[in-house]
């Protein structure tokens, strides 16, 4: 049963920027008033629904998934641009959204920000985690083009941030703007 969140964190950041990383710090750190809350969850459970499939077989890496991949992906396309908030609407209600704290972990739409801006005024932080292309091609990020070109992938480029974490891999640096924001978030959680 979802709760009133006290602070939804929306992060985002290019492919291999660290996004999971430092989430899962945070929720580590915040364990059990926090959850990380994934955009793409709901996608393939309500498309397996809607069409009367098999999820675990569409979440495991077989031939089957393989099958209903473009069309899923036009599925989910279709669904947000009848609704930009469809599947931000789906994760408010679903599981860990009964924590105080939200962590969405996968924004990739201005859209998916003003969603949360909208709904939920004065609670959001807008979080963009940032690593120079050197460093992120040292974690095993390569140039795709119609992946790392397309709208999913640079919409929230001009975006201004509420709080910007650089990880180009100096911990000291990392620690320093993880402890700022975790002592701001429990601040929070004291009122
Ligand atoms: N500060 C860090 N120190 C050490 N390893 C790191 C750090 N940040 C990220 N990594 C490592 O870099 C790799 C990519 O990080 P991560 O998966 O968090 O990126 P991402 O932004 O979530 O990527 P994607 O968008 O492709 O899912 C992982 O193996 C992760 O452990």
């Amino acid at each position: 049963m979802a709760q009133c969140p006290v602070e939804i964190l929306i992060f985002s950041g290019k492919r291999k920027s660290g996004k999971d990383y430092v989430t899962d710090i945070i929720k580590e750190r915040l364990s059990g008033v926090c959850s990380v809350l994934r955009l793409s969850g709901p996608l393939k459970a309500q498309y397996a629904q809607d069409h009367n499939l098999d999820l675990s077989r569409l979440l495991d890496a077989t031939e089957y998934k393989e099958k209903y991949r473009a069309d899923m992906i036009a599925w989910g396309e279709s669904k947000r641009s009848a609704d930009p908030g469809y599947f931000c609407r789906i994760i408010c209600t679903g599981p860990g959204s009964e924590k105080p704290i939200w962590i969405i972990s996968d924004a990739r739409r201005r859209t998916d920000v003003e969603y949360y801006q909208t709904e939920y005024p004065g609670q959001v932080k807008t979080v963009r985690v940032e690593a120079d292309e050197s460093v992120r091609r040292d974690r095993g990020w390569v140039f795709t083009s119609g992946v790392d070109d397309a709208e999913s992938e640079c919409d929230l480029d001009e975006t201004n941030f509420d709080l910007v974490i650089t990880n180009n891999g100096d911990s000291e640096l990392l620690e320093n703007a993880l402890t700022d924001l975790i002592e701001d978030i429990r601040s929070k959680l004291a009122v």
